[in-house]
């Protein structure tokens, strides 16, 4: 196999971190992207800013869009309560072969499962396929000009988001998301809060974005 960033993170991780502790895993990472190579976790500022969210949520099925190499699959898992389960999508194999292995050194494999394939694909089988009835808790990070269309399929599958389910979105000033925020902060079924931060491992700012669904209007009744 190619030696490749993402290879040479979780080898780091397997001669570093501690087996079966999330924390450490999410922290040698963070070490890693900070002092030797730079990669696109979330990293540990708006992290924590994600610790929060899904904290105050108290989420039981979560959906992350975009993978990668399992930093925020496996910070994520680490909050969860017991019984709680988080599907995460990723198309690129690599990358489902990395955050494999990342998930299951963390320990939290259990909690998570990775579906490999492209989100417009993989989606609309969520209730059919994987037993999905409403999501909890969304955690958008994958390409920056798919948070919109998929935001969209989500709530065109109905009963996709529930009163009170959360997105939240990476990303929204650095690289940003313009289509994205004009959708959801202009939707009257959706109540957005910005969370400024910087962009992962630089002084580069860059910022969150959560919004609460509201509910279906009468005209989006399914
Ligand atoms: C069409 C298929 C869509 N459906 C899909 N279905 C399934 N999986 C998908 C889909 N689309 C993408 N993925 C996967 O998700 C991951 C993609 C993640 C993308 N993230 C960024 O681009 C980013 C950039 C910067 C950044 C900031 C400043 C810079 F200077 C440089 C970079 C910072 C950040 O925090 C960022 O998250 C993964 C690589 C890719 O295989
Ligand atoms: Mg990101």
């Amino acid at each position: 196999m190619a030696e490749n960033k993402e290879k040479r993170i979780l080898n780091f991780v397997l001669q570093n971190a501690v087996r079966g502790d999330p924390q450490s895993v999410v922290d040698t990472i963070d070490t890693y992207c900070s002092q030797k190579e730079w990669a696109m976790n979330v990293g540990d500022e708006k992290g924590l800013i994600l610790d929060k969210i899904v904290e105050e949520t108290k989420p039981s099925v979560l959906l992350e869009l975009g993978t990668y190499c399992g930093y925020s699959a496996v910070r994520i898992a680490g909050l969860l309560k017991p019984g709680a389960r988080l599907l995460t999508i990723e198309f690129n194999p690599d990358f489902v072969a990395i955050a494999k292995q990342m998930i299951e050194f963390a320990g939290v494999q259990d909690k998570v499962k990775i579906l490999e394939g492209p989100s417009e694909t993989i989606i609309p089988q969520l209730k059919k396929k994987h037993e999905v009835d409403t999501l909890d808790f969304v955690f958008l990070d994958h390409w920056k000009d798919r948070y919109l269309p998929d935001t969209v399929l989500l709530l065109v599958m109905c009963g996709m988001q529930r009163k009170g389910s959360v997105l939240l979105a990476d990303n929204v000033i650095c690289p940003g998301a313009p289509e994205f925020i004009k959708y959801i902060r202009n939707n009257n079924h959706f109540k957005c809060t910005n969370f400024p931060s910087h962009l992962e491992y630089m002084k580069a700012k860059d910022a969150m974005e959560k919004a609460v669904f509201l509910g279906p209007g009468l005209e989006s009744m399914c």
